[in-house]
């Protein structure tokens, strides 16, 4: 089953070229280049402070990088036509309100974007909130029931575009292979997904790209490459790339 969407043509969902970004004298991200490609997963890994959560910002139009070009579903990042309907966000499951319901948090956000009611039913079956839990307060859900809520969040719009910054924070084993399926079902019916991640094990088993960051692009390739680079093993791989760009980050902040 596949999409069809003008912007997925043939070419990529989101192009970055070049993007660099420096707070005060600190160098975040350094002539960052890759592009994503509908009909796949992307995995964004990358240590502790490797600018990860920047460049997501980046893409979503909330910082400014210093140079470079992103473009995002065929427009300058936040200016795509309809893009927040078209872009779904997982970035963050513990800022809802607490004393707000699950339900009652989605019909918000439903209404914010333009929804009809109907599609708050449909995303809490999707991500698995029915019944009792779609009346308990937020701040009454555990971890793993926030995730599910962030990422109903994201759903709701139908988006072509999902972006999840540790979308696997907080879940139980059968949560994280859950979101590993809805992962591979998004990214068969043609969305791009891009997926912030520092479960390795994970990763491996979601992804069909990768891109490795430690303030510039360490790689950026299939899961399949780099895996062959560890000679068959992406921990052996990751930590290849990482450590040895170590010296390079520190020689950055002089
Ligand atoms: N608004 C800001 N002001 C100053 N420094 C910032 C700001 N945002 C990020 N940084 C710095 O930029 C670097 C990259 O941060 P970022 O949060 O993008 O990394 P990350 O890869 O997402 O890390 P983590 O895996 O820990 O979430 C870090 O050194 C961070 O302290």
């Amino acid at each position: 089953m596949s999409r069809e969407h003008p912007d997925r043509a043939g070419g990529a969902s989101v192009a970055l070229s070049g993007i660099s970004k420096r707070f005060g004298d600190h160098q975040a991200l350094q002539d960052v280049s890759f592009e994503l490609r509908p009909g796949k997963v992307t995995g964004l890994l990358g240590p502790n402070g490797a600018g990860k959560s920047t460049l997501l910002r980046i893409l979503l139009g909330l910082a400014r990088p210093d140079a470079g070009t992103a473009h995002v579903l065929g427009a300058a990042p936040g200016t795509a036509p309809r893009s927040a309907r078209r872009i779904g966000v997982l970035m963050d499951s513990v800022g809802f309100p607490p004393r707000m319901t699950v339900r009652r948090q989605l019909q918000i956000s439903a209404v914010a974007l333009g929804l009809p009611a109907s599609r708050v039913d449909e995303v809490l079956a999707q991500v698995g909130l029915e019944g009792d839990a779609t009346r308990r307060r937020i701040g009454a859900c555990s971890t793993g029931m926030r995730q599910r809520l962030a990422l109903a969040v994201a759903l709701l719009p139908d988006p072509e575009l999902l972006i999840l910054d540790e979308p696997l924070n907080g879940l139980d084993p059968d949560g994280i292979r859950w979101m590993r399926r809805l992962v591979e079902r998004a990214a068969a019916e043609g969305r791009t997904v891009l997926m912030a991640s520092h479960m390795l094990s994970e990763v491996e088993q979601s992804v069909d790209d990768i891109v490795v960051l430690r303030r510039s692009v360490l790689f950026t390739g299939t899961l399949q490459d780099l895996v062959r680079q560890g000679h068959g093993r992406l921990e052996d791989a990751y930590f290849g790339l990482v450590e040895g760009s170590a010296p390079r980050l520190e020689d950055s902040r002089a």
